[in-house]
């Protein structure tokens, strides 16, 4: 068990801290190595019945645990799927960022080398439990965060800036907002299923040997993605809410609009939408709603060919539903609480941290806790009809940002600062800054 003074994991196993010591033969069903082992326990079923009895873990043993790479769940491969056929699973590649690749979870399909099953503390789990989840699961790119950095820096870093709150004597929380994981760890074996199904049986063996492979740890996360004929889901970056701390006092864009445009002018593709954080955060239902307008016409594919009138559900008002939602209503409370935890978080932004203490993770974590924030991604779920449930939405890719990109920053404040981005006069500009400047000084303009 951990002890007082290591960090806690409410969602984790305290069985899973036994050491490998511990653990004898399983059944040989399963295809476990060592690292299935470290969370099967020795009360397991998995465990043979004769095992000679095994010696409690010392103090030492259980100091070799690292605690922020325990898992809730081992996922094992299974060679008799029909012997385990309420907890069979297999996976399919749903989508992948920069450092993760993300996978849906499905009941078995029949095909052996690709049936799994989700065993805790050495009990196979119904699969029930999990075709509403998602596996994530690190790229292995480097200078990405692995599995124990993400957990560890969501415990540590993340989770008590959504803390229940007291505002005039009333308790708020945001937690609901934050998607619960659980913690999975598996065999090379799966992470190389996992690997073939992102890149293809066809990658040519040379350039999959330059793929990394992915990590053999991963987070189990509700399954966020559209229940088609039921509800829709909406993912969009909110971004910087607040004004960076060390942009110039005469700018007349946000930083998000001022980095957008220098993008731009270098060609790059932009967003099938676009909306100023500000415009977002203070609710401009206008704004809002022509930026979300697009996204829930491609969910229901609507073009030339297939007009609106084809479709059988009411777009408008799931349109104006998702509008209210984040412009008035509890989405927009929490884009609120989100904007006011970057402003407190980075009160002088990242340049205003000394080169000689940009080295010290201390100093950086306000800063790093800001961009995290800025750069996360937002669910927001639409039931189709107002009967079937509230609009609700989550905060995802929270993955506390590492000390190494500090130098990207400030090099990236330093190209808006020294290109003119936050200054220059854009007539074209939909950012709310350059609004207010031309509303309250048109001769500028
Ligand atoms: O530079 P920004 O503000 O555009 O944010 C980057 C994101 O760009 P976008 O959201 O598309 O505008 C960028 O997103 P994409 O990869 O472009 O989807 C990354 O999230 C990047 O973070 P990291 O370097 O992977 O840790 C993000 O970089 P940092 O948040 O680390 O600065
Ligand atoms: N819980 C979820 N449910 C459904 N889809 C998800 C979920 N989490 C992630 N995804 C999808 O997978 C994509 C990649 O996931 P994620 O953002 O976690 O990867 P990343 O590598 O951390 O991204 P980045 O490039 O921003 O670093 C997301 O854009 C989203 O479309």
């Amino acid at each position: 068990m951990p002890t007082q003074s290591e960090p806690q994991h409410p969602h984790r196993h305290p069985s899973l801290t036994l050491p490998l010591s511990l653990l004898k033969m399983v059944d040989e069903n399963y295809d476990l190595d060592d690292d299935d082992l470290s969370s099967a326990s020795a009360s397991s079923p998995l465990v043979a019945a004769n095992a000679p009895p095994t010696p409690a873990p010392s103090v030492d043993d259980l100091k070799l645990v690292d605690p922020w790479d325990l898992t809730k769940y081992t996922c094992v491969r299974v060679l008799e799927p029909e012997r385990y056929s309420s907890c069979v699973i297999t996976f399919t590649f749903l989508a992948e960022g920069a450092a993760n690749a993300v996978f849906q979870i499905l009941p078995y399909a029949g095909r052996i080398e690709s049936s799994f099953m989700f065993v805790e503390d050495g009990m196979p789990v119904p699969y029930s439990l999990f075709l509403n989840k998602v596996l994530r699961v690190s790229k292995g790119v480097p200078k990405t965060l692995s599995f124990r950095d993400v957990v560890r820096g969501f415990t540590e870093d993340v989770l008590p800036l959504f803390a229940p709150v007291s505002t005039n004597g009333t308790e708020v929380s945001y937690k609901e907002y934050l998607l619960e994981d659980e913690g999975v760890s598996f065999d090379g074996g799966l992470a190389s299923h996992l690997h073939t199904l992102m890149h293809g049986e066809d990658c040519a063996p040379q350039d999959c040997e330059r793929i990394p492979a992915m990590e053999h740890r991963g987070l189990l996360l509700p399954d966020m993605t559209s229940a088609f004929g039921t509800s829709l889901t909406i993912e969009i970056k909110p971004k910087w809410l607040a004004q960076s701390p060390t942009a110039p006092s005469k700018s007349f864009k946000c930083r998000t609009c001022a980095l957008q445009a220098r993008r731009a002018s270098k060609g790059k593709r932009q967003p099938l939408s676009y909306i100023c954080p500000f415009k977002l955060v203070t609710g401009n239902a206008e704004a809002i709603s022509d930026f979300l307008r697009p996204r829930i016409l491609a969910h229901f594919k609507v073009n030339s060919a297939n007009p609106v009138v084809n479709i059988d559900v009411d777009i408008e008002d799931i349109l104006a539903r998702a509008t209210d939602y984040l412009a008035r209503g509890p989405g927009h409370g929490l884009l609120k609480h989100m904007q006011k935890l970057q402003d407190e978080s980075d009160p002088g932004g990242v340049c205003s941290v000394p080169k000689r203490l940009r080295e010290n993770s201390y100093h950086c974590r306000g800063v790093r806790a800001a961009m995290t924030l800025r750069d996360c991604s937002m669910f927001i779920k639409v039931p189709y009809r107002k009967a079937d449930g509230c609009v609700e939405s989550k905060l995802a890719d929270l993955d506390f940002k590492s000390m190494e990109k500090v130098p990207d920053w400030v090099s990236k404040e330093e190209a808006l600062w020294n290109g003119g981005w936050y200054t220059n006069i854009d007539t074209q500009s939909v950012c709310a800054v350059s609004e207010l400047w031309k509303e309250t000084c048109p001769w500028w303009w």
